[in-house]
């Protein structure tokens, strides 16, 4: 776990008798890729939103760059360079492209919240917000109101909001769902690039985008992780086809 950039250790969350993550120990490797599958209802969302603050473990722990930060919340978590894109789309939609991402980059640094008004400031927000709209190929579109661009576009915009916060790690929550195959190609594409400014924990239904995506997979039924290792590993693991695999078959 020494040169894990985001580690989770024997994470339990459960509700009432269900236990949605039962003693997951994860981790996150400088330059990778980790997938993490497993059926509806596995416990993928719920160890997403305990590594980012929004749900309190029952035990467990979590780290960033060796640092404790179960006790951070989602903000302090942020600060600290766990950047994250939403299974739910959390943009503004009448906004435009380049709003959207100047208000994430606000988010990254809490200071400049008081100095908004100084136009030094918005400039080096606006710049931080060109910079990671180019990254992700939308610098054609700063003036787009949100609502109107496509679905992939969409994706896009979230992947560089957070970028603007210069993560450490990032978290994405099923980026590909409701993707068409154009839509989920650019965004492999795009995430594939991504990997060596900082690793990616993908939870991701879409088994076309995890296998040309993932250096590891890790496998979580019933809120525990049954198998971890390369696609080859997954794939021909007996005890994650009879579990998942096999289910998609
Ligand atoms: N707030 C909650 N209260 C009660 N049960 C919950 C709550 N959140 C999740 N669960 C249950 O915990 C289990 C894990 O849910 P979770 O959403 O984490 O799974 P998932 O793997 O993300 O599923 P999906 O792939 O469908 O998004 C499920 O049985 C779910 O019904």
């Amino acid at each position: 776990m020494s040169d894990a950039v985001l580690a989770t250790q024997n994470l339990v969350k459960t509700f009432g008798a269900l236990k949605a993550t039962d003693d997951v120990s994860i981790d996150l490797r400088p330059g990778e890729i980790h997938a993490v599958i497993g059926p509806n209802g596995a416990g993928k969302s719920t160890l997403i939103q305990q590594i980012c603050g929004g749900l309190k473990p029952d035990a467990g722990r979590v780290f960033l760059n060796g640092q404790d930060v179960s006790h951070h919340d989602t903000r302090a978590r942020a600060q600290a360079g766990l950047g994250r894109t939403f299974q739910v789309s959390a943009l503004c939609m009448e906004d435009t492209v380049l709003e959207n991402a100047v208000l994430g980059a606000i988010g990254a640094n809490r200071a400049v919240w008081r100095f908004w008004a100084s136009a030094l400031k918005t400039r080096e927000l606006t710049d931080r917000a060109k910079a990671a709209l180019e990254r992700v190929g939308l610098s054609e579109h700063h003036q787009t109101r949100c609502g109107n661009l496509s679905h992939g576009e969409r994706r896009q915009l979230e992947v560089g909001i957070a970028l603007t916060l210069s993560p450490r790690a990032f978290i994405m929550d099923e980026p590909m769902a409701g993707l068409g195959a154009g839509g989920s190609k650019k965004l492999t594409e795009l995430l594939d690039g991504m990997r060596a400014q900082a690793p990616i924990l993908l939870v991701e239904h879409d088994m076309d985008a995890v296998f040309a995506l993932a250096d590891r997979i890790s496998v979580l039924v019933y809120g525990k992780i049954i198998a971890s290792g390369s696609i080859d590993d997954i794939k021909n693991s007996d005890v994650v086809r009879e579990a998942y695999l096999g289910q998609e078959a």
